[in-house]
């Protein structure tokens, strides 16, 4: 059977090809048990037991895709969507977790402009070009009069595909719009920020009108329950019931914490599921109510 009529009928999945979110959104398919193989230099590939395909595309095309339903789902930036200018025509289905970081406009720490005020007129340099058009026009507009900006006084923004970061000192650009996590590419450039135009994570995404709506829902549950457990910790205590009220508003669970009595006296255990960034005060805290014999235990998969 030839590829197009072994796609036919299945719903797809994009997950990036390459780049800073492909090996977790991989981890992900895999704790959902979406489990394929991928033949050599194919960029589809079949999800065994399910009518599921993942497909493997640049993490800039994934939005566009979906929302012009070429694809039903896919996993990318929230950038990526701003960018491809797609939010109405894409459903938000969860966010994921990874791939914070931070759109911002950069510039030479020594002798550049202190504010984005003072970048109007210049040259920026970006890989996000429609967001940082969008940007700097409102800037423009509030600095420039309507005589300046029809005399092309604007700000320029030109186009780069990598390596925004070298523009500046190669003489390229004033400033650069460009993605920071932990600031060492900024910092290594001689670049520091002055603006953040906007917040991002990994997000998975569907198409308003999926071919197979139901298993869209079954696929989206099964990621949100890895993302979930992924979240999660289970903490398990005991305590006397005299103190239980004090414990259980420390933990009270996402619905409610389950309760079992234990067989000494008048004492319970507690099971609770707590944030992962959380549970470390959250244990000091049932300490000091009188809780013991504190557990945490990881969650390897959910449905919440
Ligand atoms: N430093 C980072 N930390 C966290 N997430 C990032 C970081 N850089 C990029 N991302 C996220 O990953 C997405 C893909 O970025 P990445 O740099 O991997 O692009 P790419 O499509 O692989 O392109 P290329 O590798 O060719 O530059 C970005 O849109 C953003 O959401
Ligand atoms: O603040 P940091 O932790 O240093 O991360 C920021 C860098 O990460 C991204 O690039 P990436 O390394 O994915 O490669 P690219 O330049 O090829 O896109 C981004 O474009 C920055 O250059």
């Amino acid at each position: 059977m030839d590829l197009a009529s072994q796609l036919r009928g299945c719903l797809s999945l994009a997950v990036p090809k390459k780049g800073r979110l492909h090996e977790q959104c991989l981890s992900l398919l895999k704790g959902a048990d979406l489990v394929f193989r991928r033949k050599n230099r194919l960029d589809i590939a079949m999800v065994q037991k399910l009518p599921v395909v993942i497909v493997f595309l640049p993490a800039a095309d994934i939005a566009k895709f979906v929302g012009d339903g070429n694809v039903d789902m896919g996993m990318t930036g929230e950038d990526m969507i701003a960018e491809a200018g797609v939010d109405g025509k894409v459903i938000r289905i969860a966010e994921l977790g990874f791939g914070k970081c931070k759109l911002q406009v950069q510039v030479p720490q020594d002798d550049g402009p202190k504010t984005v005020e003072e970048l109007v007129g210049g040259r920026i340099v970006t890989s996000f070009k429609t967001l940082a058009e969008k940007y700097f026009a409102e800037i423009d507009k509030r600095v420039l009069t309507e005589e300046e900006l029809k005399e092309g006084k604007g700000t320029k923004i030109q186009y780069v595909s990598g390596s925004v970061e070298v523009a500046c000192a190669l003489g390229l650009a004033d400033g650069v719009v460009d993605l920071v996590e932990s600031g060492e590419t900024m910092r290594a450039a001689g670049l520091h920020a002055i603006s953040t135009i906007l917040s991002t994570q990994a997000i998975l995404i569907g198409n308003k009108h999926p071919s197979n709506p139901e298993l869209v829902t079954k696929i989206s549950s099964r990621i949100l329950g890895v993302v979930a457990s992924q979240k999660y910790v289970l903490l398990n205590y005991n305590i006397e019931r005299v103190h239980l009220k004090q414990a259980t508003l420390i933990t009270p669970g996402r619905r409610a914490p389950t309760i079992s009595p234990l067989e000494e006296g008048d004492w319970v255990e507690v099971q609770a599921m707590v944030l992962k960034d959380e549970v470390a005060r959250k244990m000091d805290e049932l300490q000091t109510v009188g809780a013991h014999d504190i557990l945490v235990f990881n969650i390897s998969n959910c449905r919440v």
